[in-house]
């Protein structure tokens, strides 16, 4: 039997940190929707008791740090499963790109395997597994449109926001989340971002409020550390998109867009500078 999972990208519309935790990590309330841009994995067992991973994209490792990788042996130990799987990747979400592609691909091998191997776990409890390989994953788990809280793994499902384009555009540089967190000052965030709010504009279905709503405080670390980003913030504003934002840790900007109109125009301005610009819809 083979099993096939979609592996789809996010977008933070609302990222706001409220303290350093003990533990190192950030005490974070965010609210997380996909988007169509996504991975593909095609999963089926061995006749050896082994993990093997394969992917035409040159730029991730296929061995234990993948975190494909590492959801398929943490399933595989905690359910005492003595069976192999080959997992071929079909990589579509750029890397390191503030769009969780690692960690979609491992909630897509936690939900692939529990079907190939039929362990019937519940969402709780891959969603709990998925914690345990990243804040994320959880997330990436359930989908949708949710309010993260916690280190990220505690969720609210809410509904999705007004349907419209998504552009997201990603300029050549890689961004490290570890180093975003570790340089930020949480007790100098002057401008926090109003989880009410966009909850209410989502609720109200306005596009307008969804918009100006946006807000990432991690902006505050890569703006400044990578100009490029800040510079595509606001080509892509002065092009019409109606609302723009870092996602996560970055580097990746996302514009949000309603008029389909616009959208070529945007795709087009964009392109003459920077490489990697997809247009999406959002996943509702
Ligand atoms: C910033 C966000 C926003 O969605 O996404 P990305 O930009 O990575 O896509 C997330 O919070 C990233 O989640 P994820 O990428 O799963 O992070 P993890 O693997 O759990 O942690 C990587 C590192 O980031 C820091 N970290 C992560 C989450 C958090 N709430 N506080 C932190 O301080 C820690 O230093 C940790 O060692
Ligand atoms: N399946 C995977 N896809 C992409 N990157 C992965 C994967 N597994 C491990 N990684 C590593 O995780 C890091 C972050 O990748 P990614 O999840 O794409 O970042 P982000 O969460 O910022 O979007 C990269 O350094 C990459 O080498």
């Amino acid at each position: 039997m083979k099993v096939y999972e979609k592996a789809p990208a996010k977008i933070n519309l609302l990222l706001n940190v409220l303290r350093k935790r003990e533990d190192g990590y950030h005490e974070v309330e965010m609210i997380m929707t996909m988007v169509d841009l996504a991975d593909r994995l095609e999963m089926y067992e061995l006749p050896r008791d082994q993990i093997v991973l394969s992917s035409h994209a040159g730029f991730i490792p296929l061995d234990e740090k993948n975190l494909a990788f590492q959801a398929a042996r943490l399933i595989k130990d905690r359910y005492g499963v003595r069976r192999g799987v080959y997992i071929h990747l079909d990589k579509q979400i750029p890397v390191a790109a503030g769009l969780a592609g690692g960690s979609s691909d491992a909630a897509a091998a936690l939900r692939g395997l529990n079907r190939l191997w039929e362990l019937g776990l519940s969402m709780t409890e891959l969603e709990a597994l998925g914690a345990e390989l990243g804040s994320d994953v959880p997330f990436c788990i359930r989908g949708g449109t949710a309010v993260a809280r916690g280190r990220g793994e505690k969720l609210e499902s809410i509904e999705s926001p007004p349907q419209c384009w998504v552009v997201l555009a990603k300029p050549p540089i890689n961004v490290s989340t570890a180093d975003v967190y570790g340089k930020l000052r949480a007790n100098e965030i002057q401008d926090h971002p109003s989880i009410p709010g966009m909850i209410d504009a989502i609720k109200r279905q306005s596009f307008h409020d969804v918009c100006a709503g946006l807000g990432n405080v991690l902006e505050s670390v890569t703006l400044p550390k990578y100009p490029e980003v800040r510079q595509i913030k606001e080509v892509m504003t002065r092009l019409g998109a109606d609302g723009v934002l870092m996602s996560g840790s970055g580097p990746t900007v996302f514009g949000l867009v309603s008029k389909e109109s616009k959208v070529a125009r945007i795709y087009n301005g964009l392109r003459g500078f920077c490489k990697e610009v997809y247009v999406v819809r959002m996943l509702t």
